[in-house]
């Protein structure tokens, strides 16, 4: 039998939560009960986050509205919450990764099976590491990663969409995973190529950070469409030159040309970006997110940050020009106006090198 702990309850983890918790009571293979850890807060009515949803069924702060199931059940304990598991599903934002496995080293059963929904990446000396790579490291167990066009609200109304499984050796983990998200409303295919999958999921908030300058800045349609379309280059010459083993049709999977598309007419990213953009610059990221995301967090400024710190240290900037704009704009080195001065000669290089 399989059991289920969610790590993470923000709105995607949420989501996430709901998914699974109604393919555990459907499937005899897995026990019904779906645990989700929860960073214990206090809301503005003195209640613990963690006891409104479980009497209520809602997380009311970050998914509300919406029925988990009630065979979800939030747990404030990190160690009690992972109790027996052996299918742990990875949803926090990527900054708070870390810390959470080294609280979790040694405290999880040898044989789980982790799966990372979360898209970003840390930077260590050797270079980029993968967020799955950071939970095999950490944990020692084996980590697949679930990406694709998917903001978490309209799943949540049973809106359909696609998603990507991506996997390195272990397939019948994967077709397991696939099983225990895939609904008459969320698709779910896998394919060998865990890098891939989890930088096209990654590099795309940061692409979304550009969408929404020039959405701020009412460059109109065919500027956006363009940006889209650079970033995409960047995205798959950054990915194949870090990890030349990521396949050029992950590209063309929810996770990749889709996720681009609806992060950039929908995502958090794109929004907070437009309004930094239509600020002139004058208000921080940090502001802007924390007034109108209230508690939701973004990925794509810090992951324009590692990015940047990746090719600096390789002497690749000069390749990425639309990256390394995003990294300049959103600490405030450049305007925002500054997305559409990319170089002819920069332009040039990108495309000569993502065609090798
Ligand atoms: N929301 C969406 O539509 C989608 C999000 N994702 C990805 O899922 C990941 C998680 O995002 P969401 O679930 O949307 O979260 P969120 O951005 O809605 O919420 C933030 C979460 O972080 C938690 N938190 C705050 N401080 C913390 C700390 N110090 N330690 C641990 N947790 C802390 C909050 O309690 C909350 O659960 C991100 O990598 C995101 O890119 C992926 C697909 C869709
Ligand atoms: O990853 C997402 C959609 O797939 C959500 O993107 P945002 O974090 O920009 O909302």
């Amino acid at each position: 039998m399989y059991k289920v702990t969610v790590i993470g309850s923000g709105n995607w983890g949420s989501v996430a939560a709901k998914l699974i918790a109604c393919n555990t009571v459907r499937l005899d293979s897995f026990h019904d009960e779906v645990r989700m850890w929860v960073f214990e807060e206090k809301l503005p009515s003195g209640e613990k986050l963690t006891d409104v949803i479980n009497k209520t069924n809602e997380n009311v702060k970050y998914l509300p509205g919406i029925k988990l199931g009630k065979n979800v059940v939030a747990d404030p304990d990190l160690e009690n919450a992972v109790k027996g598991a052996n299918m742990l599903v990875f949803v926090t934002p990527h900054q708070f990764v870390e810390g959470i496995c080294k609280r979790l080293a040694g405290k999880i059963r040898a044989d789980a099976e982790g799966i990372s929904l979360i898209k970003g990446m840390e930077v260590k000396k050797e270079g980029p590491s993968l967020i799955s790579n950071l939970i095999t490291k950490q944990l020692g167990i084996n980590c697949s990663v679930l990406m694709g066009a998917n903001i978490a609200n309209e799943i949540a109304m049973e809106k359909f969409s696609e998603a990507t499984v991506g996997y390195n050796q272990n397939k019948s983990a994967a077709d397991r995973w696939v099983q225990l998200f895939c609904t008459p409303y969320f698709n779910v295919t896998a394919v060998q190529d865990v890098e891939g999958v989890e930088l096209c999921g990654t590099l795309k908030n940061a692409v979304a950070i550009a969408a929404g300058f020039v959405d701020g800045l009412e460059m109109g349609n065919n500027t956006k469409a363009a940006i889209m379309r650079i970033g995409l280059k960047e995205m798959m010459t950054f990915s194949k030159m870090c990890f030349p083993s990521v396949k050029d049709s992950t590209f063309f999977e929810s996770c990749g040309v889709a996720d681009l598309i609806t992060t950039c007419m929908g995502g958090r990213n794109r929004k907070v970006a437009d309004a930094y953009a239509r600020n002139g610059g004058k208000r921080s990221f940090d502001e802007l997110e924390a007034e109108m995301l209230q508690g939701q967090k973004l990925q794509g400024v810090l992951t324009a940050k590692e990015v940047h710190e990746v090719l600096s240290s390789r002497g690749w900037l000069h390749i990425f020009p639309l990256f390394s704009a995003v990294h300049a704009i959103s600490t405030g080195r450049l305007p925002p106006s500054a997305i559409v001065k990319i170089s002819e000669e920069n332009l040039r290089h990108v495309q000569l090198v993502s065609s090798l």
